[in-house]
């Protein structure tokens, strides 16, 4: 019997899992404690920690404390040692989701070079990598007995197909210095692989979806016989769709019309294009973007409780309401990519699968992505069902019409920290 922490450093939380693993039943790891702090970065950050036995226990409150990933790691520590049923030196692996793993494709403990090697891909995902080593560091020095290991989003997405991997630049440049499109929320969409090739009954190397994780971050997925064919993050988790501060796709030429300077001057000056505008620009378009940019928040479900979604059944609205304008956006977005993945899979697709923060509980999201899919062959969203699902409903959960014969419309509530301390006890090289 061995316990593993599972750390889960997502760009607006950090999500926090301890299970109980066994040789005899390494598949099936058994949930002992969870804890999640949301918007990390204030304001109204909150501390969620549920000993699963011990409901007495349970904390649900605002703390000020917080200020980002280190300290609310710090802050989760401190609690955990007041709970008395966890023995810390049990703690024998601590799992850590890392967003960039460059060119690991499968997970690594972390020693001083796989360490050195993440920080060098901080820049390749700025929201991420840097808050994963800073939780990464504190592990090292407060649960020193315990291995840690690295698990990579980008590691799901490595068969992608190169023509989809292969940006159209100087191939010699792009080889040497990595640019390409890598992908992510891998943990997540192996999760979600398992889950909904059970709930369907199928084998996963047989399963076709358009997996949505739709959080913070937003990314989509399209699943060929279980393998990552197509995703709308590339080089670094910006791309593809809008999140809560990314801007999702832009014409690349964008940063060089954003601030005043005119684009001529800039390219006379290369090196201040270079050195300040290029940081600038990746500054504004990570994490000063999205719909904070749009709206003034990050919270998706203030957006939607503000926008007029009666809008949404006229395709040319000239609607200009902010709220209103970033659902319109993310949906539009989302049909876009929904529209490709179908014809990437060739019209042979199993599920359209909602998860995340957003796609697991924005009703009205949903809805209306139903509504646009229908003439693909999708099943009618059964508007009960849709608007009812709670989190103890069973991994996943099937929204379409009953006896609509249709290809199916799930949600699925993904568990990053599950698909982690599952892997990790597959791993025989950890078990020493
Ligand atoms: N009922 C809801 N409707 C729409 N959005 C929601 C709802 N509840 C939470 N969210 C949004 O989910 C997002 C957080 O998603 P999550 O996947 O947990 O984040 P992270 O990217 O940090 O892992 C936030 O933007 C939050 O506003
Ligand atoms: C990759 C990514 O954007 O992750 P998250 O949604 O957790 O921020
Ligand atoms: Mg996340």
């Amino acid at each position: 019997m061995s316990l593993v922490l599972a750390l889960n450093a997502g760009s607006s939380s950090l999500k926090i899992s301890l299970f109980r693993c066994s040789a005899e039943d390494a598949a099936n790891p058994v949930l002992l404690l969870s804890s999640s702090i949301s918007s990390v970065f204030g304001p109204q950050t909150k501390f969620k920690f549920n000993p699963v036995a011990h409901q007495n226990r349970l904390l649900n409150e605002e703390v000020n404390s917080i200020r980002d990933h280190a300290s609310a790691f710090t802050h989760f520590l401190d609690r955990l040692k007041e709970e008395v049923s966890v023995n810390r030196t049990d703690i024998k692996h601590v799992a850590h989701r890392v967003v960039h793993g460059g060119d690991y494709t499968g997970p690594v403990i972390i020693s001083e070079e796989s360490y050195h090697y993440i920080e060098r891909l901080a820049d390749l995902a700025p929201l991420h990598n840097g808050p994963a080593l800073s939780v990464i560091k504190i592990t090292i020095k407060a649960l020193p007995h315990a291995k840690s290991i690295a698990f990579f989003d980008s590691a799901f997405h490595k068969h992608l197909p190169t023509h989809v991997a292969t940006y159209a630049i100087n191939q010699q440049i792009a080889k040497e210095r990595g640019l390409r499109k890598y992908g992510f929320h891998g943990l997540s969409y192996a999760f979600i692989l398992r889950a909904v090739a059970a709930q369907l009954r199928k084998a996963p190397d047989t399963l076709n979806i358009i997996a949505l994780h739709i959080g913070s971050g937003a990314s989509m997925c399209a699943i060929r016989n279980g393998q990552s064919i197509d995703t709308t993050m590339g080089l670094t988790p910006l791309s593809g769709l809008p999140g809560a501060t990314r801007a999702g796709d832009v014409d690349a030429s964008l940063i060089f019309h954003y601030t005043s300077h005119s684009p001529a001057r800039m390219s006379h000056d290369p090196g201040l294009s270079k050195e300040v505008r290029v940081t600038e620009a990746e500054d504004i378009l990570n994490f000063k973007s999205g719909w904070k940019a749009l709206t003034g928040t990050t919270d998706f479900k203030e957006v939607t409780e503000k926008a007029d979604l009666s809008t949404l059944a006229d395709p040319m609205s000239r609607a200009t309401d902010p709220n209103t304008l970033a659902f319109r956006i993310l949906l539009d977005r989302i049909l876009h990519y929904a529209g490709a993945y179908y014809l990437a899979l060739r019209g042979d697709v199993d599920a359209i699968v909602f998860a995340g923060g957003v796609g697991e509980r924005s009703i009205e999201l949903r809805h209306a992505i139903g509504e646009a899919v229908a003439c693909l062959g999708f099943a009618a969203i059964d508007k009960t069902k849709n608007s009812q699902i709670k989190d103890d409903d069973g991994i996943v959960v099937d929204i379409g019409k009953e006896g609509d014969k249709g290809k199916r419309m799930l949600v699925c509530h993904t568990d990053e920290q599950l698909e982690m301390a599952r892997e990790c006890s597959l791993v025989a090289e950890f078990w020493p």
